[in-house]
């Protein structure tokens, strides 16, 4: 799988080959803390796309190179932008509001491993992400406030990921929490004594993701995001009854299904893969 290089700059986000059906997006931009700025954040976008796109990727990992996950957004970007119009600020936040998206809708599950600090934009990073791991000594801060900011964009996410009364709190606080405060709150699902301790879950969490059928894995992602925050009335009743029946006459719904009573493994992906 090629690099996503846009500029000429070092690359800031690059693609890695991890095992079979799974890989890494990885932010590279350590001496910076990995903030993103308006060209990272095409990068990124372009690898999502890439990786969402690719029939040998069945699950997408987001992690960074070095000491800290990401500091967010790059203040010196924000900063350049400052002086630039209204208008010209709402295209560019657009842009960031379309990585999320983007993220939060992969068609795969994405894993994000965080070590040290996940501050401002990050937090929405991670709040986009299927399955969170963490290590201990991982930190986690909503600070835009105190550079007289909002996390506006990342808010829809991390408001359904850490609970109203959670942001309530810490989008007007800007404190620290700390990564096993995160797990309480819903933003991780698990803290991991250190980094090789989160490596070698994240592979467990491989094995476990491996069997189970890719298209059963999207369409149950398509499932949470369709019955969430709705009143369950008759649309939802019958938009549910037709999610499984769709499921069940399709090609991995047999396949599982026969599967399990002739006792073998599911064949989800073809050989050549
Ligand atoms: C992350 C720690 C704790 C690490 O703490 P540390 O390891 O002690 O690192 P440091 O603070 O010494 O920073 C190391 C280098 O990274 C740079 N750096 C560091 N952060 C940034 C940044 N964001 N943008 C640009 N550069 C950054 C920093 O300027 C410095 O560069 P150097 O002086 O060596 O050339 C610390 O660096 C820190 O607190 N950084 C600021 C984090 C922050 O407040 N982020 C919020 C960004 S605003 C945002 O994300 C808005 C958004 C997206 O939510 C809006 C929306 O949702 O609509």
């Amino acid at each position: 799988m090629e690099d996503i290089a846009m500029t000429d700059q070092e690359l800031a986000v690059r693609l890695n080959h991890r095992a079979k059906g799974v890989t890494e997006v990885v932010l590279n931009r350590p001496d910076k803390r990995n903030a993103f700025d308006d060209v990272i954040i095409q990068q990124l976008i372009k690898a999502l796309e890439q990786v969402d796109a690719d029939n040998n990727t069945h699950v997408v990992i987001l992690r960074s190179e070095g000491k800290h996950f990401s500091a967010g957004a790059d203040l010196g970007w924000m900063r350049r932008m400052a002086d630039n119009s209204r208008q010209e600020n709402l295209d560019d936040s657009r842009q960031l509001a379309r990585l999320m998206n983007v993220l939060n809708h992969l068609s795969k599950p994405v894993i994000g491993l965080v070590q040290g600090a996940a501050f401002g934009g990050a937090v929405g990073l991670a709040a986009c992400c299927d399955i969170v791991l963490a290590t201990e000594k991982a930190s986690f801060c909503l600070s835009e406030v105190k550079l007289g900011l909002i996390p506006a964009v990342i808010s829809p996410y991390v408001v359904r990921a850490i609970g109203e009364r959670q942001a309530r709190r810490y989008f007007i606080s800007a404190e620290v929490f700390t990564a096993r405060q995160a797990e309480h709150f819903g933003l991780v699902h698990e803290v991991c004594e250190d980094e090789s301790a989160m490596e070698r879950r994240c592979d467990e969490l491989l094995l476990q993701l491996a069997l189970n059928g890719p298209e059963a894995m999207k369409a149950a992602k398509d499932l949470v995001f369709a019955v969430s925050h709705k009143v369950i009335g008759q649309d939802v009743i019958d938009d549910t009854a037709q999610r499984i029946a769709d499921i069940r006459v399709g090609e991995e719904g047999q396949e599982g299904l026969n599967a399990f009573l002739n006792k073998r493994r599911a064949n989800w992906i073809p050989e050549s893969n």
